[in-house]
């Protein structure tokens, strides 16, 4: 039988140099800045040149000091920000090669909805819209019909312990941690290729934060790349494969989170 080849886009080069092809995403170059229009148009640099690869089922963990460019980081790459310069390469689950960094708007959302999950510390929900509603329509956005993406929505929100009493409530009225299960259930609908995790169990008490990492495991032995923010040393040591710290928004160590989170000479901030 042929192979099935994939097409390559113009410009587009089909492998990243020393990188296995199954790798997931690798960024290169990476530079971003801010600027302050309402203070003097200000430059705040928050990235300047970062380069780190997540292979399937590899957890990568940022670890740094407040403000390093942790959270800048995984916006770029779900395309929340836009970038200053650099790639951000993501291999589709079809094989194609795509600069996240380069991708027309329309497209990026695309992606994102099929192919990678967000949790982040908060959930800004649509104003009047069902917990199921917010939950399912991620479902729909990987590819499920509505009735299947339905009933994954229902398990969904199971597995994170939200009462069906509250799936047909407005997710605006939700306390904290309420929303930040929901916010889970919705971006692990159906495994992702790619999940990025921006301290996703912070509002959790420690029952729900326990079955929020085991959903994370889980996640990770089926093959997803997980590039996260945890500020707590326990659930990194437990989840990461390898950590990477960032300090004034560049790569300063990477390595496994036994070697780097005992060492004293690295910048970090996590609760130790
Ligand atoms: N939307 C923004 N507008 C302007 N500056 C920003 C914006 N987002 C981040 N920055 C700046 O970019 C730098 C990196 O911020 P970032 O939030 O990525 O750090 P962090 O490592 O995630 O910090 P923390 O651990 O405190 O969340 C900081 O100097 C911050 O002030």
């Amino acid at each position: 039988m042929t192979p099935v080849q994939t097409p390559v886009r113009p410009g587009t080069p089909a492998h990243i140099p020393g990188v296995p092809d199954d790798t997931v995403l690798s960024v290169r170059g990476l530079r971003k800045d801010f600027t302050l229009h309402t203070i003097d148009g200000r430059t705040v640099d928050a990235l300047h040149g970062v380069d780190l690869d997540v292979r399937p089922g590899e957890h990568v963990a940022l670890a740094g000091t407040s403000g390093a460019g942790k959270s800048t980081l995984l916006r770029c790459v779900y395309r929340t920000y836009l970038t200053g310069s650099g790639h951000i390469w993501f291999r589709t689950a079809g094989g194609e090669l795509l600069d996240v960094a380069a991708l027309p708007d329309a497209e990026a959302s695309d992606l994102r909805g099929q192919e990678i999950g967000y949790v982040s510390q908060f959930l800004r929900p649509q104003p009047r819209r069902s917990v199921l509603s917010i939950v399912s329509s991620a479902g729909v956005a990987r590819g499920m019909a509505r009735a299947e993406a339905r009933d994954a929505a229902a398990a969904a929100l199971r597995q994170v312990a939200i009462s069906e009493r509250l799936w047909d409530m407005h997710a605006t009225v939700l306390s904290g941690g309420q929303k930040q299960r929901v916010n889970i259930a919705a971006g692990t609908i159906a495994p992702p290729r790619l999940l990025l995790l921006d301290e996703p169990v912070s509002a959790l008490d420690p029952a729900n934060r326990a079955a929020v990492l085991d959903l994370i495991a889980r996640l990770e032995e089926t093959g997803t790349a997980v590039l996260s923010v945890f500020h707590d040393l326990d659930a990194i040591e437990r989840l990461a494969t390898r950590v990477v710290v960032l300090g004034g928004g560049r790569v300063l160590a990477t390595g496994a989170p036994g070697n780097i989170l005992h060492d004293p000479n690295l910048p970090l901030e996590v609760a130790r």
